[in-house]
């Protein structure tokens, strides 16, 4: 039987300690947020050390806020991340420009779907992902809203914790979910009983 859980994505990850906690826990991918705006902020070397420190089975995704170009492919090069996230106001070009190098999570808002969803289809090297409108922030979407307007292929955010994931999952059916704060302990904190119960919840659903 092929495993049709969607993948998923522990995001905020501030430590070698954490990376690993995550990596055990069964997540195939980890956030490192370079946003100078997030509580959850990390340096490069420590993303790039906590990266080295669970292997290339993992994907080291690097997440970016209204950042420059330079900025993005530099440190996401200092980092050696495998993947770029971006969040924000950015033009169709910045985003292709980005996806000449890493594979590209684009994060959109439900009030920029269905538009983004036909913009970005088949565009190699770019995937969807949903998001509330203040990352970070633990508030779920309403998915039983979006559900004509989810397109396939997506990534699923926003406010998904051990307790709804299932849910969210049976109604979206996204190809991946990503969380962060109902990870924590605290900002920036993984709690591992969190971390393990999500990733558990992921995998037991039913798409
Ligand atoms: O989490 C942040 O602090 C953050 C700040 C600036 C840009 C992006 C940020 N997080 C990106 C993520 O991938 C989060 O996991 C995603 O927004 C979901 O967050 P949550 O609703 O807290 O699970």
């Amino acid at each position: 039987m092929p495993d049709l859980s969607p993948q998923v994505k522990v995001c905020g990850t501030t430590s070698v300690h954490d990376a690993v906690l995550s990596a055990q826990a069964g997540a195939d991918a980890l956030g490192f947020i370079f946003a100078p705006v997030s509580k959850r902020l990390v340096s490069p070397d420590v993303a790039r050390e906590a990266g080295l420190s669970v292997g290339p089975a993992v994907a080291r995704v690097g997440v970016f806020l209204d950042q420059g170009l330079n900025e993005v492919l530099r440190t996401a090069e200092a980092a050696r991340v495998s993947a770029v996230q971006l969040h924000g106001s950015l033009s169709e070009t910045f985003v292709r420009t980005v996806a000449d190098f890493y594979p590209v999570l684009r994060v959109v808002r439900p009030d920029e779907l269905p538009a983004a969803g036909m913009r970005w289809q088949d565009v190699p090297g770019v995937t969807l992902m949903l998001d509330a409108p203040q990352p970070g922030g633990g508030v779920p979407l309403d998915w039983d809203r979006l559900r004509q307007t989810f397109p396939p292929g997506t990534w699923l955010a926003g406010g998904l914790g051990p307790w709804n994931v299932a849910e969210a999952i049976r109604v979206l059916r996204p190809a991946g979910v990503d969380a962060v704060s109902h990870l924590e302990a605290r900002p920036g904190v993984k709690d591992l009983a969190k971390v393990t119960a999500f990733i558990a919840a992921v995998r037991a659903s039913t798409p």
